[in-house]
């Protein structure tokens, strides 16, 4: 089985980038080992701090994102990172080319029940101009030249691009390195599955309502066909699940908190994942805009996402051409 450096000298993927992916595996395997210690490594629960967007941190929220910050700005190649758990960027070497986005653990409540949790990671060189602060940070998502996830499950899984296709490599633990399991990764253009939390249905505005509706009403509704529901309350394994298979991953937009209508950040989470999902031959959407497109305004800014099988996805969007909403603009 090949080991993934080679791999990418054989895509020509630049050295320096190569390192960088590199490093955030190192983090990544020793996130991988504290994970498998469980309660062990002392690192489970919570700490009594929140993090910027306001949620409660959990121990392992805090190590991860140290270790892969400390990791990352140790090498010298990276100019700033931006994370989901980091109030605003951290600064590295002045002269370096690259930018990480990371959300250093995705599914943080699966953390104390010995669920599913993963790292996402987004990787951008300096632009020209603005080279200056955060602003430096705010690129479309097709400006990403890597991006890619590292699921902790019952296997280490890394899902990596850099444009040209999606492999997956699995963690060989006996020595230490990502191997490559799985060379092109296809998501189907149709699918019987999708993920979304139900619990949120009131708080949703019409379109939403009324696609999952008719997905649920399985044969005797409009789409005559049945649906099976999956959600694993982290992104990282419920989009992990539509590479593998195909199927719909939405997080949409709610009404529960008028001043945050959406949960998932789009620098951290719904870039990478839609360049992965993109890659993969799959369909991208906020409903209304491909999210790759959109222009971030701020680091910490959350999309709504709809993600998968590229029939499905368009099925979900024709509901929101043709169904205007009803409880509040996104
Ligand atoms: O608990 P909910 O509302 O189902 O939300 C689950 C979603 O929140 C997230 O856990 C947010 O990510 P973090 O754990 O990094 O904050 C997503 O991974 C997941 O899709
Ligand atoms: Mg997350
Ligand atoms: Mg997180």
């Amino acid at each position: 089985m090949q080991r993934l450096i080679p791999v990418l000298n054989k895509d020509h993927v630049p050295l320096h980038l190569i390192s960088v992916i590199n490093t955030l595996l190192t983090a990544a395997k020793e996130i991988s080992h504290r994970l498998h210690q469980g309660s062990l490594a002392g690192t489970l629960g919570s700490t009594l701090d929140e993090n910027i967007q306001g949620e409660t941190q959990k121990k392992l929220d805090v190590v991860s994102n140290q270790l892969i910050k400390n990791m990352l700005l140790e090498t010298n190649l990276v100019r700033a990172v931006a994370s989901e758990e980091e109030d605003d960027i951290v600064e590295g070497n002045p002269d370096a080319k690259y930018l990480v986005a990371y959300d250093p653990l995705d599914g943080s409540s699966n953390i104390d029940i010995n669920g599913s949790v993963g790292t996402i990671f987004s990787i951008l060189e300096v632009p020209d101009h603005p080279a200056e602060g955060k602003d430096m940070f705010l690129q479309t998502g097709d400006e990403q030249v890597a991006a890619g996830y590292i699921l902790y499950g019952p296997s280490a899984m890394l899902a990596l691009t850099t444009g040209q296709g999606v492999r997956m490599y699995t963690l060989d633990h006996t020595v230490g390195e990502f191997l490559l399991t799985v060379d092109q990764v296809k998501v189907p253009k149709d699918t019987r599955e999708f993920a979304i939390n139900m619990s949120n249905s009131r708080f949703w505005n019409k379109p939403i309502q009324s696609y999952i509706a008719d997905l649920i009403q399985g044969e005797e509704g409009p789409r005559k066909k049945r649906f099976n529901m999956r959600w694993n309350a982290a992104m990282v394994s419920d989009v992990h699940r539509v590479l593998c298979r195909g199927g719909l991953f939405t997080y949409p937009a709610d009404c529960r908190n008028k001043k945050k209508p959406c949960k998932l950040r789009l620098l951290y989470e719904a870039n990478p994942m839609s360049y992965l999902v993109e890659q993969a031959g799959g369909r991208c959407s906020t409903g209304y805009e491909r999210i790759m497109s959109l222009q971030p305004t701020d680091i910490h800014e959350r999309v709504s996402v709809i993600m998968g099988s590229s029939n499905e996805v368009e099925v979900c969007l024709d509901y929101h051409k043709k169904i205007p909403c009803d409880r509040f603009d996104v």
